[in-house]
């Protein structure tokens, strides 16, 4: 079985695709790492994200093995990854590495912003997980805070804005609901909640199949 979760930035969508995979006992693939993985090696590398022979020869030379989430969290490094993330090129190195992922038994569970219209346009179940803005941004304050106590709810609401912007508006698998994706809106939902609700969508879902 695979599971294609998306949906925009702090929407709580790894979370989910975490306890889905415990749950359904399948491989989990945060695909966000990889672009966040991209961006950070430009960074690193004191190299400019838009540009695009540099990216690009990131994106190929990439080993996706032992990403760390930690080092790769934070907004400065998402903004990279989002820009990135807009080359078609970058796209197109990292596409067949979460296509070969999805597909390696027993199944799994991907989380990202194409999952269901690009990458596994054929996931047995696909979900967009979403919520307010400012619901997201109060998520992602309080993870921010434990890196940086001095950061502002405004600059990670505006940080989370243009990202989701960057992102939807793009050429090239813009974050986007699948026609046939089944939307959970978290805003008044916790962590618990949405997983219950994720869990009867997918049950709901394969028993239709
Ligand atoms: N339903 C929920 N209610 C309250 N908090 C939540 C909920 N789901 C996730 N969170 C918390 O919100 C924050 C963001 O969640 P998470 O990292 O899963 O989002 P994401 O969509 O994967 O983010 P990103 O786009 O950065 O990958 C985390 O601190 C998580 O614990
Ligand atoms: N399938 C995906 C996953 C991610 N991106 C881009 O990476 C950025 C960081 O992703 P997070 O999930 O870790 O926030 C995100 O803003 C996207 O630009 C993507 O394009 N496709």
């Amino acid at each position: 079985m695979i599971i294609a979760i998306d949906g925009p930035a702090a929407s709580g969508k790894g979370t989910l695709a975490r306890r889905l995979a415990r749950h359904f006992g399948l491989n989990h693939l945060d695909t966000g790492l990889l672009y966040r993985a991209v961006g950070q090696r430009l960074r690193a590398a004191g190299l400019d994200p838009a540009d695009e022979a540099a990216a690009v020869r990131m994106a190929e030379t990439l080993d996706p093995t032992g990403l760390d989430p930690e080092a790769l969290s934070g907004s400065a490094v998402g903004e990279a990854a989002s820009v990135v993330a807009a080359i078609p090129a970058v796209r197109a190195a990292l596409l067949d590495l979460q296509r070969r992922f999805a597909h390696t038994p027993p199944g799994a569970v991907l989380d990202g912003r194409d999952i269901g219209t690009v990458v596994c346009p054929d996931a047995e179940v696909k979900l967009f997980v979403t919520a307010s803005a400012e619901t997201r941004a109060r998520r992602r304050h309080v993870d921010d805070l434990r890196i940086d106590p001095a950061t502002a709810f405004e600059t990670v609401l505006a940080d989370i804005q243009k990202r989701d912007d960057r992102d939807s508006s793009r050429e090239v698998a813009p974050l986007a609901a699948a026609e046939d994706a089944a939307v959970l809106d978290t805003t008044d939902l916790d962590a618990e909640g949405a997983f219950r609700a994720a869990v009867a969508l997918v049950e709901e879902a394969m028993a239709l199949k």
